[in-house]
């Protein structure tokens, strides 16, 4: 199993200190190469739910397993690094650095996991992308679909088993739309990663054989 997650819930505390339950878990799991897309109503948790798996936010309750390992039962240090190894994240927004090349941006992810064999690795992953005639431009420089194949190569760089990508195609015209997800898929099949997608778009979503509708596993207040 590449994840696998069980009881794992996650509230929000609002201003007057009431308690908004957004996750309510009980179990989702993704076999190891599997490619997965979520959907779900506009304020559902898919967000949280990625945020939660990549430790961007932290669960209250539950186990999170990926390849097998518990991350909520590992120490913070370990932890973070066992992510940045093993999870893969692209962003509706990119989020590149601004000051930094193509080809640093996809290096930068690679030291922080102890990856440091970088600049041949990032030089290939951005030529995987097409962008080897741009290694050298900083992210303003580049048009929105390009930002967006520098953010895939990066999401890449450190070969993680699981990959999660969050609405990665929204902010791109519908040309680099095909083209972004083509090049996530395919380099997930081709290096047997683990795919959770999330998308409002019916026409990526009908593109997975696996489509999962948040609401249908997620019962936030179920369990109150
Ligand atoms: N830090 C926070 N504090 C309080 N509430 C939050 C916080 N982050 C998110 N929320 C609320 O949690 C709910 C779930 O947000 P989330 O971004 O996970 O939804 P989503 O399914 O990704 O939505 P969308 O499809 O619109 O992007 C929303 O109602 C949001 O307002």
């Amino acid at each position: 199993m590449s994840l696998e997650l069980k009881g794992v819930r996650k509230s929000y505390t609002e201003p007057d200190g009431t308690k908004l339950p957004i996750l309510d878990v009980e179990h989702f799991a993704l076999e190891k190469g599997e490619q997965v897309v979520l959907v779900g109503e506009s304020g559902g948790g898919k967000t949280t739910l990625l945020n939660v798996i990549s430790g961007i936010t932290q669960a209250d309750a539950g186990t999170i397993a990926v390849d097998g390992y518990d991350l909520t039962g590992m120490m913070e240090v370990k932890r973070d690094r066992f992510r940045a190894e093993r999870i893969g994240f692209v962003f509706q927004t990119f989020n590149l650095l601004d000051a930094f090349t193509a080809l640093e941006n996809v290096m930068l992810g690679m030291s922080f996991a102890g990856n440091t064999g970088g600049k041949k690795v990032a030089q290939e992953l951005l030529e995987r992308v097409g962008l080897g005639h741009r290694l050298h431009h900083r992210p303003g420089t580049l048009s929105v679909g390009e930002q967006q194949r520098v953010a895939v190569a990066r999401s890449l760089a450190n070969q993680p088993s699981l990959l999660l990508a969050d609405e990665p195609t929204a902010n791109v015209d519908v040309k680099n739309q095909e083209l972004v997800l083509k090049l996530i898929r395919d380099a997930c099949s081709e290096r047997n990663v683990s795919l959770l997608l999330v998308t409002h778009s019916l026409d990526v979503a009908g593109q997975f054989e696996r489509t999962e509708r948040l609401g249908d596993f997620n019962k936030p207040g179920g369990s109150k």
